[in-house]
C-alpha cells in the first residue's frame, strides 16, 4: 500500500497504542498460569497475533511437534523457542520477511552445549529435546530476547539454573521488564549484578490481572514530532513505566541542544529511526548515534534504511557499521517517493519526516505499520496528517 501524504505540522492529543513488549510477556505469563488471567488493553497488531496464535497451538491438546507460525515477530520467535522444549520436546518454528534469517545462534551454541537438537531448513526451525537446568552462558549484546526467552523456561524445570552474559547486556531495559512481568505472575529470578541471573526451579507461574501500558517506543514518533515542531499532546503513558525506551522523554530533549550531540543507543534500539527523524532537521548541529550494530537484524537493516531513507528527502546522514552521523539541515525537500523496507519504524519515520517537507511524499509498504501499530495512520490523520 502507497499513501501520499501532504506536508504539514500535526496537532492534537494522542493516546499511544498499549505496549508491544509488554503485551508479548504477559500473554505468555497468563497462558502459562493455565488461565484465570485478565490482560486488558491488548492491541491488535501482528506480532501479538502471532504471539497469541503460537500460544493457542503450543497449548493445544496433542503430541508431535506444535508447528509455530512467528509471522515476523523476533519476539515471539525467541520467547518461544525454549519454552516448547519445557511445554513440548520441541516445536517447529515458521515466519516471513527477514524473521527467519535474524540470529540464533546464541540458542544454537546453548543446544549444542546441552544436546538439544536443532535443524533450519528451507525456512522451518526445529528444535527437539529436553531443556536441562543448570547454567546457561551466552553472549548479552546480540539480542536480549534470548535471556528473556531462557527467564520464562527456566523457572518450569526441576533444578535451579544461572544465566551467565559473556559480554554486557544490551537492550537492559527489556530484561528488566520481562522480570517484573514474571514478579507480577509469582516467578521470580535474581539478578546477580548486570550480568547474570541465578533462576530458582520447580515454580509455577500464577493467574494474575493486569492492564497493558501505553507504549514509549511508539510515543517516540510523537515525540519526534513534536521536536520538529508539531503541537501533540501525549496522553496514558506511565510515568514510572519500567518500559527502557521511557528514555525518549531525555533523548528526544537533549537533541534540541546546539553543538555536537553523541546518543548510545545500545540500550533502546527501537528509538533511532524516531531520534534519526529529529535529528536530521537540527540545522548546524551534528548528531552521532552510537552502539547500534543491532539495528542491522531487526526488520530491515535500519542503519542503511533510516539512511537511505532520510537522505531521499534530503537529509546528510551518513552510515557507519554501527553508528550514524547526522548533519542536521533546516528543511527537506521531500517530493519523492521512499520505501518502507517492509519496516514498520521506517514507514513511522518516514511520516514524521514528511511533516516538515516542503513537497508531498509518497510512503511505499505504508501497511507495515501493522506489526507494532495498526492505528498509525487514523492517528496521524487524526492529528491532521492529510493523506493525497
Ligand atoms: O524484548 C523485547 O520486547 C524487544 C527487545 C528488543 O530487541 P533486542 O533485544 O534484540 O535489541 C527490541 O528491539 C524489540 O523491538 C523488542
Ligand atoms: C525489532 C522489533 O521487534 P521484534 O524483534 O519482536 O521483531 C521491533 O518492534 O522493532
Amino acid at each position: 500500500m502507497d499513501i501520499t501524504i501532504a506536508p504539514r505540522l500535526l496537532k492534537g492529543r494522542i493516546t499511544p497504542p498499549p505496549s508491544k513488549s509488554q503485551a508479548h510477556r504477559a500473554l505468555i505469563a497468563a497462558a502459562l498460569a493455565g488461565g484465570g488471567s485478565r490482560i486488558e488493553n491488548l492491541a491488535d497488531s501482528q506480532d501479538i497475533q502471532a504471539t497469541s496464535r503460537c500460544l493457542a497451538a503450543l497449548c493445544a491438546p496433542g503430541s508431535g511437534l506444535p508447528l509455530l507460525d512467528c509471522g515476523e515477530s523476533g519476539s515471539t520467535l525467541r520467547f518461544l523457542i525454549p519454552l516448547s522444549l519445557v511445554l513440548r520436546g520441541g516445536g517447529r518454528f515458521t515466519g516471513r520477511g527477514r524473521l527467519m534469517e535474524r540470529p540464533q545462534e546464541p540458542y544454537f551454541r546453548l543446544f549444542e552445549e546441552k544436546h538439544v537438537c536443532y535443524s533450519l531448513e528451507a525456512g522451518v526451525l526445529t528444535v527437539r529435546g529436553a531443556l536441562p537446568s543448570g547454567c546457561y552462558t551466552l553472549p548479552g549484546n546480540v539480542s536480549s530476547q534470548f535471556i528473556t526467552g531462557l527467564l520464562y523456561a527456566l523457572p518450569l524445570l526441576e533444578g535451579d539454573s544461572d544465566i551467565l552474559l559473556t559480554t554486557p547486556l544490551e537492550s537492559g531495559g527489556y530484561v528488566d521488564m520481562a522480570l517484573d512481568v514474571l514478579e507480577r505472575f509469582g516467578v521470580r529470578a535474581v539478578p546477580n549484578g548486570s550480568c547474570a541471573f541465578h533462576v530458582p526451579g520447580g515454580q509455577t507461574y500464577r493467574p494474575h490481572d493486569m492492564a497493558i501500558e501505553s507504549d514509549y517506543s511508539q510515543a517516540a514518533f510523537w515525540y519526534a514530532a513534536r521536536g520538529l515542531g508539531s503541537q501533540v499532546e501525549l496522553q496514558g503513558l506511565n510515568p514510572f513505566s519500567v518500559q527502557g525506551d521511557r528514555c525518549i522523554v531525555e533523548d528526544s530533549a537533549s537533541l534540541c541542544g546546539p553543538g555536537e550531540v553523541e546518543l548510545d543507543v545500545s540500550q533502546c534500539p527501537d528509538l533511532v529511526p524516531p531520534l534519526a527523524v529529529q535529528a536530521a532537521l537540527r540545522p548546524g548541529q551534528t548528531t552521532r548515534i552510537v552502539g547500534a550494530a543491532r539495528l542491522r537484524m531487526k526488520e530491515s537493516d535500519r542503519l542503511s534504511a533510516v539512511t537511505q531513507v532520510l537522505n531521499a528527502l534530503g537529509s546528510r546522514v551518513e552510515e557507519h557499521p554501527d553508528s550514524l552521523t547526522i548533519l542536521g539541515v533546516d528543511t527537506l525537500a521531500g517530493g519523492v517517493a521512499v520505501d518502507s523496507h517492509n519496516d514498520h519504524r521506517i514507514a513511522m519515520m518516514a511520516a514524521v519526516a514528511t511533516t516538515r517537507a516542503a513537497a508531498p511524499v509518497t510512503i511505499r509498504g505504508a501497511e507495515s505499520v501493522r506489526k507494532s501499530y495498526p492505528n498509525f495512520w487514523e492517528d496521524y490523520q487524526r492529528l491532521g496528517g492529510m493523506f493525497l
